[in-house]
């Protein structure tokens, strides 16, 4: 750090994405695709910034709220990735979290930020794009989670799992 207390050193953001479920629509998650930022173009997740102080459970829930209007029940952890790709100056640590759209209000998603995204759609997990199509994060994740197959394994755990399954550089 410099002696003035400022640095010019880059240090990784830390982001919270959320695989957004719903019984209306099994095996589907809430797919969207990134406008007018790094990632233009790909297909990502709801999620957002964690703010400062936030824990990451509200801060699923807020972002899935700003984004899409849905609220969420039974959120829990899934999994974290370390995205990096350097071309794009691009390094997140990313927090997957997943929850249920809470059906005690509408259930029916809203682009709500149409400047940074094109629209929300359920899309069945194993019919997501191929991974050059999906955002860091997301090409990432689904190399080491499955929303409907892990669950029970990873609730259980109040840790990210230490498998050696996941990856420091995903793409
Ligand atoms: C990859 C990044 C930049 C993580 C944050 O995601 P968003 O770009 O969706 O951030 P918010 O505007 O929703 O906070
Ligand atoms: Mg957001
Ligand atoms: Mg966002």
């Amino acid at each position: 750090m410099a002696s003035n207390g400022c640095t010019l050193a880059r240090r990784p953001g830390v982001g919270v994405a959320v695989v957004v479920i719903y019984s209306g629509r099994p095996g589907c998650v809430l797919l969207g695709k990134r406008k007018g930022s790094i990632g233009a173009g790909t297909f990502q997740l709801p999620g957002g910034h964690l703010e400062f102080g936030e824990n990451w459970e509200d801060c699923a829930k807020r972002e899935v709220l700003e984004e899409t209007g849905l609220h969420l029940n039974n959120v829990y952890f899934a999994t974290v990735v370390n995205s990096v790709k350097l071309e794009d100056n691009y390094h997140y640590v990313t927090i997957f979290m997943q929850g249920e759209v809470n059906m005690d209000y509408d259930s029916e998603p809203k682009n709500l930020e149409p400047q940074k995204n094109e629209g929300w759609d359920w899309i069945k997990w194993e019919d997501l794009p191929p991974t050059d199509q999906l955002f860091c994060p997301l090409a990432c994740v689904r190399q080491v989670y499955h929303p409907f197959k892990e669950r029970l394994k990873n609730a259980s755990r109040n840790s990210p799992a230490n498998d050696g399954k996941h990856p420091d550089h995903c793409v």
